[in-house]
This record gives C-alpha cells, structure tokens and sequence, in this order.
C-alpha cells in the first residue's frame, strides 16, 4: 500500500463541498491509555468500510505519536495547500481512502509533544477546518490517547457537525483501568454519543495452527460495556501478519480476508454502521 503519488487529487470542482461539510458520517477514535492499539483499530477499520464499498478519510490528530502514515507505507509524504484547503494523501489507487495526518506537518516527529496548549489546539482546529475531504462516507478521527483538553477541543469544533459518536478501544489489561472509565465520564459530560467498545489484543493467533489462546483474560470490554450501558462492538485477536503488515505498509484486509481478524473487523463495522 504505498503512496500513488501518482494519483494527484484533481482540484475541487466548483460548488463542491470542502471542510468537514461533505463528510456524511463522523466517527472519534479514543482509548484511555496509549499502546493499546488506537491507531491500528482506525486503520483496520476503514480498511473494511473501504471493502464494503464505502469512501473513507481518516484524519491523524495523535499528537503524542501520529503513527497512521507509517501504516500506510507513506510517512514521508507531505501534503499541499490550495485554495480549498489541504488536499489530503490517498495512500490507495482508486482513492478511496483519504488520509490527512498531523505528521504530515511536521519535519520531526517529536515536534508536536513540546507544543503548548493554544498552539496545539489552534493546529487541531485547523486540521478539523481546513482539509478538502470532497464527499466521503465516513471520517475516522485518531486522537491522541486519554483525555486531554485537545479532546474537548475537537468535541467542541466539531459540535457543529454533529459528529455520530466515539469508538473507545481498550485491551484486556486496560479495560479494568480507570482511564477507560475516565474516557466515558468524559464522553457522557461533552454529550458526545458512544458507538461502543473494542477489546483490542484479545488473544494471540497462534502463526502456526492459527489457534486463539487467550494470554490474559478476555471479555473485560464486554462486560464494561455492559456495566455502563454501552455497545460491545467486539474483540480483535492479537495476530503477528496484523503487526508485520502494519509495519510494511500494507492492507491487511485485502490480504487476508479469512483471517479471524478481518472476520472480527466486518463485525465490528456491521455492528458500528447498523444505526447509521
Ligand atoms: N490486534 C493486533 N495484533 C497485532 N498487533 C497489533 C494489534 N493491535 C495493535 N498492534 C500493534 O501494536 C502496536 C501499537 O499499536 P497502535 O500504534 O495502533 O497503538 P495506539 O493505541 O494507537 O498507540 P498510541 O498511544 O501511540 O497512539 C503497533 O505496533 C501495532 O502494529
Ligand atoms: S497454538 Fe498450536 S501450533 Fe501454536 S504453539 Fe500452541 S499447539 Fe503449537
């Protein structure tokens, strides 16, 4: 999945809509703690809204780590302003993954973790404005992990858009954390929806028998879900191609469309855009 850069975006047509006003669906990526698989979830995730014919952006606001180009083969892209904004990256052919990230803007990764406040939520609400996104189905947002105020300064640019809700990821180990429970006090205070729970690294998939064994206890999410009333939207195994796929840049769903993860994923999207 390496950058087409030969597939420039054709400028916008006249009339056409820019910002977030042509983005039908809009879905916050969350997770209490960093490391448990954020970035990998949003990828996977449009990955398979892409598989089952949908048009997706995902726009990288992790200023802690702004890992989404690396796995998409492409970190050393950069992007172009015009008058309608930034262009986004397609990092696929048939340009049916659109794909703006905060490492895009920057010459050194460890830029953005030494900005403070007003500089970073200035740099968010641009992000947020100033992409060209045409009509895309659904924008997948990665946020930085936690709760912080550039999470309420996102919730609130984005009020306007009225936004479908947030994903919340944890692992097995996290989800008794209270991080993950912060992050839903936190969702329920700026009135932001939750589309449900991923329990991500639930299992190992075994590279040999495919088998999966579960390393730490699993089901936590599920039942934190139901603790508080929410969606359980389902449980990715831990799979070492899923890893070394991400590290190369490539499409893991393509590639191995009967994996247990793929399989997991279109239940998860099934179960995300059934109210949609
Ligand atoms: N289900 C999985 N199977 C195999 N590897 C995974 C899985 N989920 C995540 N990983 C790997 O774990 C590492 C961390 O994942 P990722 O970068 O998505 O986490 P994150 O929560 O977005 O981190 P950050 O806090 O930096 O934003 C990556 O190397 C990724 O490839
Ligand atoms: S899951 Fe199967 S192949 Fe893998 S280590 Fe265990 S017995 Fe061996």
């Amino acid at each position: 999945m390496k950058s087409d850069s030969a597939v420039e975006p054709q400028g916008p047509e006249e009339n056409t809509p820019s910002g977030l006003r042509g983005v039908k669906n809009i879905i916050i990526v969350m997770s209490g703690k960093g490391g448990v698989g954020k970035s990998t979830v949003t990828v996977e995730l449009a990955l398979t809204l892409r598989s089952m014919g949908k048009k997706v952006g995902i726009l990288d606001i992790d200023l802690c780590g702004p890992s989404i180009p690396r796995m998409f083969g492409i970190s050393n892209q950069r992007v172009h302003q015009s008058s309608y904004g930034w262009i986004p990256v397609y990092p696929l052919a048939d340009k049916t993954i659109a794909l703006m990230s905060i490492g895009f803007l920057m010459n050194n990764p460890d830029e953005a973790v030494v900005w403070r406040g007003p500089k970073k939520n200035s740099l968010i609400k641009q992000l947020l404005d100033g992409v060209y996104w045409d009509d895309i189905d659904y924008l997948l947002i990665d946020t930085p992990p936690g709760t912080s105020d550039e999470h309420i300064t996102i919730v609130e640019a984005l009020r306007q858009y009225s936004p479908e809700g947030a994903v919340l990821v944890t692992t097995p180990q996290a989800v008794s954390v209270a991080d993950v429970r912060r992050e839903i006090t936190f969702c329920r205070k700026a009135t932001l929806p939750i589309l449900g729970v991923v329990e991500n690294m639930s299992g190992f998939i075994c590279p040999n028998c495919e088998e999966c064994t579960n390393v730490f206890s699993s089901g936590g999410g599920k039942d934190l879900a139901e603790e508080y009333a929410i969606p359980y939207l389902g449980n990715i195994p831990i799979d070492p191609e899923l890893t070394k796929t991400l590290e190369e840049g490539g499409n893991f769903i393509e590639k191995f469309p009967d994996s247990r993860v793929a399989s997991t994923m279109r239940t998860i999207v099934t179960n995300l855009i059934r109210d949609q």
